[in-house]
């Protein structure tokens, strides 16, 4: 009843919403949020009031100047008794003349680190009131006589979480088709230095140094891409269970959707800034798009859950699953190998070998997670105390278990998709998979030695797999990131642009500045000429 009544609108574009849930005060920690919806039985209303300054809604994306309704979350209130968070569907702005509606305070938060377009508001109520179908009642219900009916499982109310923390797995791994793109087009226009005096300057893709720096970008891009498939596949399948009543596969969901977004955003975020820096001076202009990109991709590190608190909370589902196995029970599918107790198997050099290494890592560092908050509890110290003291080795428990799930899930995608490819594209996927893999073989070595057998001269063999795999990526390139297909008005790029005339089009964007409208801006006589002449 409730979506028949806001989605058509929603669809129609009547409706222009926003979530808003972060406040002031609070944006992880959600039982902390201060907005209180109170329920009046003899209106059958709610009453919202942002009761602090701290309670003001703040973040929410076109909340200041485009939204005339939003998704409150709110402490609902109801005979006397708050019942936690939940969330109300709110008309903040007349539909008519879009002036805020009396008892709404709401504007822009003011300029931000990138998203300028993204219009972030803040929002506060003061005794304003809602009919009782604002409350979206999927889950939970208030009965016209203030009768709180319970959801059948509380959690739901964060789902929305879930499913943006599922996309955002794709949505990275387009960015870093977009940095990439820039960055490896530019690389094979610019030529630069002259190691060979003899010769004209090379294309700066042919340093083995820009390929390090821009390959695993790519390579990336296509693991993410393939990743997010799968859990959003993983999604589907859980949200069908849930509608019929069955919650049992939401907490391994939310466990990998966390620890995915938090990796996934955290990799191109700096494999973007990588890009810029790729590219030298010119990959800090704006007109390069690669600054925005960074500002965009950076921001996914904290928004739908600041990066930490995600990668916490799957460490808490694996500590979790470590004890149940412990005592014999069965673990959901993503973390069964935390009870592989098989011997540490000879190393090999092999996708499967280092798949299988990350996995070693990953419980073992849940076990030695699990063995130090044991002892200091044994020692006296509260659980919360002795989390807080692990909380650096959770952290890096819950990322080597995202690396693991990415490996595998990328490895085995592409091993079942390659049967339908041609040979020589089956052979380049291939490649970038084993480039990825061994990228981070590379780059969690230290790991490897504490918690496999691979020794040093596997290590040194790794290497030269990694550089001769530079190598053979290097003549497919720019074929690779022209196969992204973006579009020059998308890249939005004086360095990405498909034609590769970077130098005109930088000196294109440039003139467009209005500071080159005269040949002597007014600043000379404002401010240097009276400056010159002592007068300032
Ligand atoms: C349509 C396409 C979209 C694509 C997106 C592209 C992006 C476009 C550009 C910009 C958009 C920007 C959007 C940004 C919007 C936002 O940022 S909205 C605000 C996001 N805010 C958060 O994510 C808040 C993060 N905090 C929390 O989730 C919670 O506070 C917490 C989980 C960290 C802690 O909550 P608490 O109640 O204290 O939980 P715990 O005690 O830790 O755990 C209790 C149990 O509940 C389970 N659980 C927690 N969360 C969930 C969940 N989401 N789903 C299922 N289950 C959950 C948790 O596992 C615990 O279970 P156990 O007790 O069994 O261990
Ligand atoms: C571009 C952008 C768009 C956004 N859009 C929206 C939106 O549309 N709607 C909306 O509601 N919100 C939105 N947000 C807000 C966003 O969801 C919050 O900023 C995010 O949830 C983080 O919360 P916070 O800012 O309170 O950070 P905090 O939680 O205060 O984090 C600060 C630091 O404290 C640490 N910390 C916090 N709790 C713990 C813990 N339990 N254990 C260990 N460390 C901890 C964090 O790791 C972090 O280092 C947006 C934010 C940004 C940047």
């Amino acid at each position: 009843e409730q979506q028949e009544k806001w989605v058509p609108r929603a669809v129609n574009m009547e409706i222009i919403g926003t979530y808003a849930q972060t406040e002031l005060g609070h944006g992880t920690f959600l039982r902390g949020l201060e907005t209180t919806a109170t329920y009046d039985p003899n209106t059958e209303e709610f009453v919202l009031n942002s009761p602090t300054l701290t309670a003001y809604k703040w973040w929410p994306g076109g909340l200041a100047h485009t939204a005339n309704h939003c998704v409150v979350v709110a402490q609902l209130h109801s005979k006397g008794v708050n019942h936690g968070v939940h969330p109300f569907i709110v008309q903040i702005r007349d539909e008519d003349t879009h002036m805020p509606l009396p008892g709404v305070k709401v504007g822009e938060i003011g300029p931000k680190l990138s998203f300028s377009t993204a219009n972030n508001g803040f929002l506060g109520f003061d005794n304003f009131r809602v009919p009782r179908d604002s409350m979206l009642m999927k889950n939970a219900q208030v009965l016209k006589d203030g009768t709180y009916v319970k959801s059948r499982l509380s959690k739901l109310t964060y789902g929305t979480m879930v499913f943006i923390r599922v996309m955002i797995v794709t949505d990275m791994a387009y960015y870093l088709s977009v940095g990439a793109t820039i960055a490896i087009r530019y690389s094979a226009v610019r030529h630069q230095s002259k190691p060979k005096e003899n010769e004209p300057e090379p294309q700066i893709l042919d340093y083995v140094t820009q390929q390090h720096k821009l390959f695993i970008a790519l390579a990336s891009s296509h693991a993410f891409r393939v990743t997010g498939q799968w859990l959003w596949t993983t999604f589907v399948r859980v949200n069908k269970a849930l509608t019929s009543g069955n919650a049992d596969t939401l907490p391994e969901l939310h466990a990998v959707a966390c620890c995915l977004k938090a990796v996934t955003t955290r990799d191109a975020a700096s494999m973007v800034e990588a890009c810029r820096m790729s590219c030298g001076g010119h990959g800090y202009m704006t007109s390069s798009y690669l600054p925005i990109l960074y500002g965009i991709t950076t921001a996914a590190c904290t928004y739908e859950g600041e990066n930490t608190v995600l990668l916490l909370q799957t460490a808490r589902s694996l500590v979790k699953a470590w004890q149940k196995g412990s005592k014999g029970k069965p673990l959901s599918p993503t973390e069964a190998y935390l009870m592989d107790k098989s011997p540490v198997p000879k190393w090999e050099n092999t996708l499967d070998g280092i798949i299988a290494g990350f996995r070693r890592v990953s419980a073992g560092k849940v076990q030695d997670c699990v063995s130090k908050i044991d002892k200091l509890v044994k020692m006296g110290t509260s659980y919360e105390d002795a989390w807080n003291q692990t909380s650096v080795r959770l952290v890096a428990a819950s990322e080597a278990h995202s690396r693991a799930v990415i490996l595998a899930t990328f490895r085995a995608e592409v091993s079942r998709a390659a049967a339908a490819l041609s040979p020589p594209l089956a052979r380049v996927l291939h490649q970038l998979v084993h480039l990825y893999t061994v990228y981070w073989a590379l780059e969690r070595v230290g790991d490897l030695l504490l918690y496999t057998s691979i020794a040093e001269r596997d290590v040194q063999e790794l290497q030269q797999q990694y550089e001769d795999l530079l190598q053979k990526i290097r003549p497919n390139t720019v074929g690779l990131v022209d196969a992204f297909d973006l579009r020059d008005e998308i890249l939005n790029s004086t360095l990405g642009a498909y034609d590769g005339r970077v130098y005109e089009r930088l000196m294109e964007e440039a003139l467009k500045s209005p500071l080159n409208a005269e040949p002597v801006n007014q600043s000379f006589h404002k401010y240097l000429k009276p400056f010159m002449q002592g007068k300032l």
